[in-house]
């Protein structure tokens, strides 16, 4: 306690040595004496005294009071006040300062050992406290905690202005309690405030900011409610942020929930890629339990073969730290199954390798579903067969190994005769179940090697491998053909079809299995032109015959615009006037180098494209011309019968260029005759529309070759038909053949009852036209009169037959 140090502040020089003086003889060090306060605060920074002594009345302008408040300030010394009397201003002011003492003069010496030795004794537990405090709040600071007290939790309310004192690292916060409660989040307000005024501990994690700008972090809050010794009571606590555990736990929470509720498997291993962990789902996908597989191997039990040796290390070397992959996998039972598994390397903070994660799914379903789908790629959803995509893979396929062991393969392409008039007249779930039957009778015709494929509408193609003789195949074909013939039972009646086949064998020459499928395909077609329900091999003739269609094709789309095509006129016989009645425009071709090509060659080949729609409108426009023509030259009451093809009817603005053609050569609507076949009729919706309009426009209609096609005579009066026009093929036998006859007969019989006229083609013997007069047949064409003539060659006919006749 002595040696201390003590600077004495006094402005009366005798006081300050006698002060002098005691102190010396008590053992203390006086260090100075200072007579104003601003000597006394230059002192005190210089000499570092341990206590100051000071005069409360300095005759100074700086009052002690003043100089010892900047000294506790700057230095935090204690200071004892020196004072004769007291006002109660200098007391207050002097309080002000939280002195040690008051010694009062004259001093006694024992008073002033005993307020010197008190000063330093409360100054040094002061001290203590100032450090432990320090201490705290350094801990705290370290802990992210605050300190918060508050007082009277029993007048609590949010006008309350009951101090909270919070010790919030860098400072102390002191602010009321609905400030800070302003600084909770709204949501958790009350349950702090009922915290407070009800319980005598708790703790509670809230959300808390700082400022209005600052964002809401999670502050966990402890308090102890004491009743002081002033039987006031006090909540004291802190308050720590535990806002990134709170958000670390959260992360952790959510990925334990990922862990448990995944339909992943996981597995954990340590280093070593021992299990130490397993998720529900690992138990549910393999059937093992936790305690079964801890600190086994996954490569051990769980994966159908061992990652490779290079595995593990590749995957730190590469610096991904995964790997994803399919895998094979057992289960408990055995079981195995595809997997798609990931694996994941997790490294402490300085890098060394702590665990894998690996995580797999089943991909059982997936494999089967993609197995489903591959299937469906290649099946024909309504008949169950193969489809297109299917028959090109067998039959490029069956053309590869043919290469390989020199066996022949064969195609039969197969198109449905009268398919359309079943789909048309019965509706589409007939014509289905139609094909569905179809379907099951060629693959009961078949052997079991052959691949039977629906390729697209009522087309069929039969793959046949390894074929032995053409004979057989041949039979093969009369099977398929009688199968088709067989009468077929729908639901709402019994139908009878038949079916075209084309049939191509590979041969050396045929370089790929396209090649082959188009022969079979030029085989149907000359099956179908021979007549249908029957079956054509792909030969010699054939592959020139599919040579010059291409050559054709080729030169036709030229052909109108080098003005090659022409249109003849052959006319037509009015039997009862004996006068011409008028002519069938007929389209002719004379090709610079391949000379005259005959319509039955390039009209079929124009109608499969559209070309025959140009082909068409010009022999339309061409045949008005020549009407208007002819009456201008005084042929009156001459009319022209021009074929229309299926595609032309198909196509919506046929009508508006018929329209346009008869305007064009200001011809009247009855002019005109369109002919149209027997299957054109009977084609669909959208034909039976235009020919509406056409008979509503005031066009004629006929039909071409009656008696080839499907259309029965009771049809007929359901058709908007005026001319039936008996093909030619019914007359040339006649007048000896008897069923002819009938057929001649009855078609004529028929047209009376329902008022249509009747033209007969192809005659070319008097015989026949006696015969076909005495029938009633109106209107005769063929040989007998004259072949098809051109336009000014039939104005010289024409005059002069009705001037004969
Ligand atoms: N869509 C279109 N089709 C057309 C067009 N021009 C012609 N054709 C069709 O081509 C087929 C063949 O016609 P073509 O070689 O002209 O033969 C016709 C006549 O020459 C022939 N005929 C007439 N009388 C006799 C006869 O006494 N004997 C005999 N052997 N043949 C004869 O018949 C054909 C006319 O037949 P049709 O049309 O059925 O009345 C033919 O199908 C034409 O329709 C065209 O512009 N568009």
């Amino acid at each position: 306690m002595k040696h201390r140090k003590i600077l004495i502040v006094e402005d009366e020089k005798i006081t300050a040595l006698d002060l002098e003086l005691t102190l010396v003889d008590l053992g203390y060090i006086v260090v100075g004496s200072a007579a104003n306060g601003e000597n006394a605060i230059e002192m005190a920074q210089q000499l570092k005294p341990d206590l100051v002594l000071m005069d409360i009345h300095l005759n100074t302008p700086m009052l002690g009071t003043e100089a010892a408040r900047i000294i506790v300030e700057k230095q935090q010394l204690p200071v004892v006040f020196l004072t004769a009397y007291t006002d109660n201003r200098s007391l207050d002011a002097a309080s002000n300062c939280l002195p040690y003492g008051y010694l009062v003069k004259p001093f006694e010496k024992r008073e002033v050992d005993a307020t010197i030795r008190i000063a330093f004794a409360r100054y040094d537990a002061d001290i203590e406290i100032r450090l432990s405090e320090q201490r705290l709040r350094l801990a705290l600071d370290a802990a992210h905690m605050s300190v918060w007290e508050w007082q009277s939790p029993s007048t609590l309310n949010t006008t309350n202005t009951a101090q909270l004192v919070a010790v919030d690292p860098p400072g102390v916060i002191s602010q009321p309690l609905d400030m800070l409660l302003e600084h909770i989040h709204p949501e958790d307000r009350i349950a702090v405030q009922q915290d407070v005024e009800n319980s005598a501990h708790f703790s509670r994690i809230i959300r808390m900011r700082k400022s209005q700008q600052s964002e809401y972090r999670r502050v966990e809050l402890f308090a102890n409610l004491f009743l002081w010794s002033d039987n006031n009571c006090r909540v004291v606590g802190v308050a720590q942020d535990v806002d990134d555990r709170y958000k670390a736990d959260e992360k952790l929470r959510q990925a334990s929930a990922v862990f448990n509720c995944t339909s992943e498997g996981i597995v954990i291993t340590d280093g070593g890629r021992k299990i130490i962990s397993v998720n529900p789902a690992f138990e549910e996908i393999t059937g093992y339990e936790l305690s079964e597989v801890k600190g086994l191997d996954p490569d051990d039990f769980l994966h159908a073969r061992r990652h490779s040796d290079q595995f593990y290390p590749r995957l730190h070397d590469e610096g991904k730290n995964f790997w994803s992959g399919e895998i094979g996998c057992s289960t408990k039972s055995g079981h195995r199954f595809p997997a798609w598994e990931h694996v994941c390397s997790v490294y402490d903070e300085v890098g060394h390798l702590t665990n894998y994660v690996f995580t797999f799914s089943d991909i059982s379903e997936l494999r089967r579903a993609e197995k489903n789908l591959a299937r469906m790629a290649y099946l024909d959803a309504l008949t169950g067969l193969g489809n297109r995509v299917h028959m090109e893979r067998v039959l490029e396929d069956a053309m590869e190994r043919r290469d390989d062991s020199r066996s022949s393969v064969a195609v039969l392409y197969m198109d449905l005769d009268g398919f359309k008039v079943v789909n048309d007249t019965l509706g589409h779930s007939e014509g289905d179940r139609l094909l569905q039957i179809l379907a099951q009778r060629f693959q009961d015709s078949v052997r079991e090697g052959d691949i039977v494929t629906r390729i697209g509408g009522d087309e069929f193609v039969i793959v046949v491998q390894d074929i032995e003789s053409e004979v057989g195949l041949r039979k093969m074909a009369q099977k398929l053909l009688r199968a088709v013939q067989a009468p077929i039972e729908l639901n709402r009646e019994t139908v009878e079809v038949s079916v075209s086949i084309g049939v191509a064998i590979s041969k050396p020459s045929i370089k790929d299995f396209d090649e082959l499928l188009r022969a079979a395909d030029t085989a149907l077609f000359e099956a179908k032109h021979q007549g249908k329900n029957r079956i054509c091999f792909y030969d010699f003739v054939l592959a020139m015959e599919s040579g010059e269609r291409l050559r054709i094709e080729r030169h036709l789309k030229q052909a109108l615009n080098n003005h090659e095509l022409t249109v003849e006129y052959q006319p037509l016989i009015d039997i009862d006037n004996q006068r011409v009645r008028g002519a069938e425009a007929l389209c002719r071709w004379y090709h610079p180098e391949l000379g005259m090509i005959p319509p039955d060659r390039f009209i079929p080949i124009a109608e499969q494209s559209d070309m025959i729609i140009n082909i068409g409108a010009w022999v339309l426009q061409e045949s008005c011309r020549a009407i208007r023509g002819w009456l201008d030259a005084g042929i009156k009451d001459v009319s022209v019968a021009v074929n229309v093809s299926v595609r032309q009817l198909c196509d919506t603005s046929f009508c508006n260029i018929v329209a346009a053609a008869l305007k064009k050569y200001d011809l009247d609507v009855s002019s005109l005759e369109l002919e149209i076949t027997e299957s054109a009729l009977q084609s669909n919706d959208r034909v039976r529309n235009q020919l509406d309009q056409l008979r509503t426009l005031g066009v004629r209609l006929a039909i071409d070759d009656f008696g080839t096609g499907y259309s029965s005579l009771s049809r007929l009066k359901h058709l908007p038909i005026d001319r039936v026009k008996i093909d030619r093929s019914f007359v040339k036998d006649l007048p000896n053949d008897e069923s002819d006859i009938e057929i001649c007969r009855a078609i004529l019989a028929l047209c009376k009852v329902l008022d249509m006229q009747v033209t007969a083609e192809g005659v070319e013997n008097e015989a026949q036209l006696n015969m076909l007069r005495d029938m009633g047949c109106g209107c005769i064409q063929g040989y007998y009169f004259s072949r098809s003539l051109v336009y000014e060659r039939f104005i010289e006919w024409a005059k002069a037959y009705n001037k004969i006749a």
